[in-house]
């Protein structure tokens, strides 16, 4: 025996108890296929064969997200669940709510009005925002996400008004896993944390960052077609250095200078833990915005021990490396014919850098000649052996060159005639005129890479990268920019952001139950979107193939993820899937709205119902 859920009105009029047991008017095939609707909405949780259902009643389901359709909830529906009268007459499809929302969204000239106005409609129906999300990636990419996202974390104390994801404290040390049981959903597959410190390149703005994994995680779902109730964004929220911040009558986070060292280890430690012992030890944690040395020192310590990635590190790389696969077709050149100048040491230049070293190892190149191609500059200048002990953390020391000291960026894209300048150093027109013109000066084609977000702190932008090259630059920047108009040709410069690569990485890893992510995925995930940019895009100026395209580029991303976790003992969900396009697809959200009745259920019929055409629904169950 087993019990049916009440998913609808009169349903719970036959039945009060949510987990009364199946009777007379509930065959089992119909509770069957009625538990079968509710789990896959993520909603119940079985426990045996007993389901406990979510008690979503009447109106509740107008209210609740996840089952909300609002205009689109059938007659029957409506009858049944509970709502009828509750709505305007109207009857709407999916695919008219969307044109509604593309009215409604354009009538903000505002990013951040549009940015609220999604927000919101996530709020009300999640399938219907996830659907027009990612019909419309070009246009609502910018605002979900870089560089509008920024803008909303600097705003977050003023348009907080929901939680979408999780606030850890530093006061819940010693509880974390009791705060992360308060999140409802039982099934969580992939989390994205931040602790604030460096959101963009906006620096630290402590537990506003919230909107940097909301923002991530929508394109999970979005880009990847990972279920939403499987993603859980998190701040951990440490206190935050920002004076601003910490003076703001609006700030939300704890108004505290950020805990560090001993103890800050510990609570993220504690973190870790509690992570796996909510949701297993396969849960994806992707780390994002952390400051520098954090984001290195958890990648080493974290990446053998969680199923755990940095996408400012890793996801940037992948994305950059693709991109300069892509360059390959234009300047003829190979990988060890560049020399590379990176300006910015943090975690995308050395990601991306220690990216290229491996890409370069694969093509047959030694270590030590891949890393002399590559030039490195800080804060402090050029990466150089006579730096003093103590400047050269980390992963910096295989950049420093046996060079003179150099400090003005001008005069060292003079001195080293880099072929590769790539930015990722947070400092708005750091590519001036004059070294753009020296790009140009030296190369057929210089490839410029400006790579630091939001907008306002890309090192040129795309218009100063063409003027100041005569249009012979191959340019691609974090944020996007608009086309380039120049003579009569128009430029489309690609926009080089890790939203091509984390979500399909995602999807690989989720999938297959990886243990551990090694870099390999993330360059089997670079060659898979460099696979994917056509002629048309590089005789458009792009070295990433379209937007629209997006989603194709995940699947093949993680698919080439999924082999490779195969193929090295790394997943954990057996058998491994022959045919493992069809097997990924069978797991893709769905972005259509479901029936939200058990389909083999016979209901009593209320007269009304029959003066209005029978929906196939109902006929196809006569
Ligand atoms: O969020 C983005 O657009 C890319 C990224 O990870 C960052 O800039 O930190
Ligand atoms: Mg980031």
């Amino acid at each position: 025996m087993f019990s049916r859920p009440s998913i609808c009105g009169n349903l719970s009029k036959l039945c009060r108890n949510g987990t009364a047991t199946a009777t007379a008017t509930a065959t089992p095939a119909a509770a069957n296929s009625a538990l079968a609707l509710c789990t896959a909405r993520g909603y119940h949780e079985v426990v045996g064969d007993i389901i406990c259902p979510s008690q979503v009643r009447g109106i509740d389901h107008i209210r609740d997200p996840r089952l909300n359709k609002g205009l689109a909830f059938t007659l029957e529906e409506r009858q049944v669940l509970g709502i009828h009268g509750l709505q305007p007459a109207r009857f709407k499809t999916q695919e008219e709510q969307l044109q509604l929302c593309k009215i409604a969204v354009n009538r903000y000239t505002e990013p951040l009005n549009k940015y609220l106005y999604l927000s919101d409609l996530h709020d009300r129906n999640e399938r219907l925002f996830f659907r027009f999300l990612s019909e419309n990636i070009e246009d609502l990419m910018p605002i979900v996400y870089t560089p509008t996202v920024g803008l909303a974390c600097q705003r977050f104390g003023l348009i907080y008004r929901r939680p979408h994801g999780l606030f850890v404290t530093f006061n819940d040390r010693g509880h974390i896993f009791d705060v992360m049981k308060n999140w409802p959903e039982p099934n969580v597959r992939a989390i994205c944390v931040t602790d604030g410190e460096r959101i963009l390149g906006l620096g630290d703005l402590g537990a506003c960052g919230m909107g940097i994994p909301v923002g991530k995680l929508a394109l999970y779902t979005a880009l990847a077609g990972i279920k939403p109730h499987q993603c859980l964004p998190i701040v951990v929220d440490v206190g935050t250095n920002n004076i601003d911040l910490l003076e703001d009558p609006l700030y939300v986070g704890l108004r505290q200078k950020r805990v560090v060292g001993r103890e800050y280890d510990d609570f993220i430690d504690e973190f870790m833990e509690a992570v796996v012992k909510r949701y297993g030890q396969n849960t994806l944690i992707q780390f994002e915005d952390f400051g520098n040395h954090n984001a290195f020192r958890f990648l080493d310590k974290y990446r053998n021990t969680y199923c755990t990635f940095n996408d400012d590190i890793q996801g940037t790389a992948a994305v950059a490396v693709a991109g300069l696969y892509a360059s390959k077709r234009i300047t003829g050149k190979s990988f060890k014919d560049y020399t590379f100048l990176f300006a910015g040491a943090g975690e995308a230049a050395i990601g991306i850098a220690d990216l290229v070293v491996k890409a370069m190892v694969a093509e047959g190149v030694s270590i030590e000649e891949a890393y002399s191609k590559i030039y490195m500059v800080d804060i402090d200048g050029l990466l150089t052996t006579t730096r003093k002990v103590g400047s050269l953390d980390g992963h910096k020391v295989n950049y420093a060159k046996n060079h003179e000291p150099m400090a003005d960026l001008e005069e060292i894209v003079t001195a080293i005639k880099p072929n590769v300048l790539i930015g990722a150093s947070a400092c708005a027109g750091l590519f001036t005129p004059k070294i753009l013109r020296t790009m140009a000066d030296n190369n057929d084609r210089p490839v410029v890479f400006a790579l630091s977000n939001p907008t306002s702190k890309a090192e040129c932008t795309a218009e100063e990268a063409y003027q100041n090259t005569d249009a012979r630059v191959i340019f691609s920047s974090g944020s996007p920019f608009p086309p380039v108009k120049m003579g009569d040709k128009t430029y489309y410069p690609g926009q080089g952001n890790n939203a091509y690569i984390f979500p399909g990485v995602g999807l690989g890893v989720i999938c297959t139950g990886t243990h551990h992510i090694p870099d390999e995925m993330f360059l089997i995930a670079a060659q898979e979107l460099a696979n994917f940019v056509e002629p048309s895009d590089i005789e458009r100026g792009s070295l990433y193939p379209p937007l629209q395209s997006i989603r194709d580029v995940s699947m093949n991303i993680a698919i080439g993820v999924t082999k490779c976790a195969y193929d090295n003992g790394l997943a954990s969900t057996y058998p491994e899937p022959q045919d493992k396009r069809k097997w990924l697809e069978d797991q893709l959200y769905n972005f259509n709205y479901e029936t939200s009745m058990p389909v083999t259920w016979t209901w009593p019929r209320m007269p009304y119902i029959k003066t209005r055409d029978e929906s196939p629904l109902i006929a196809a169950i006569k």
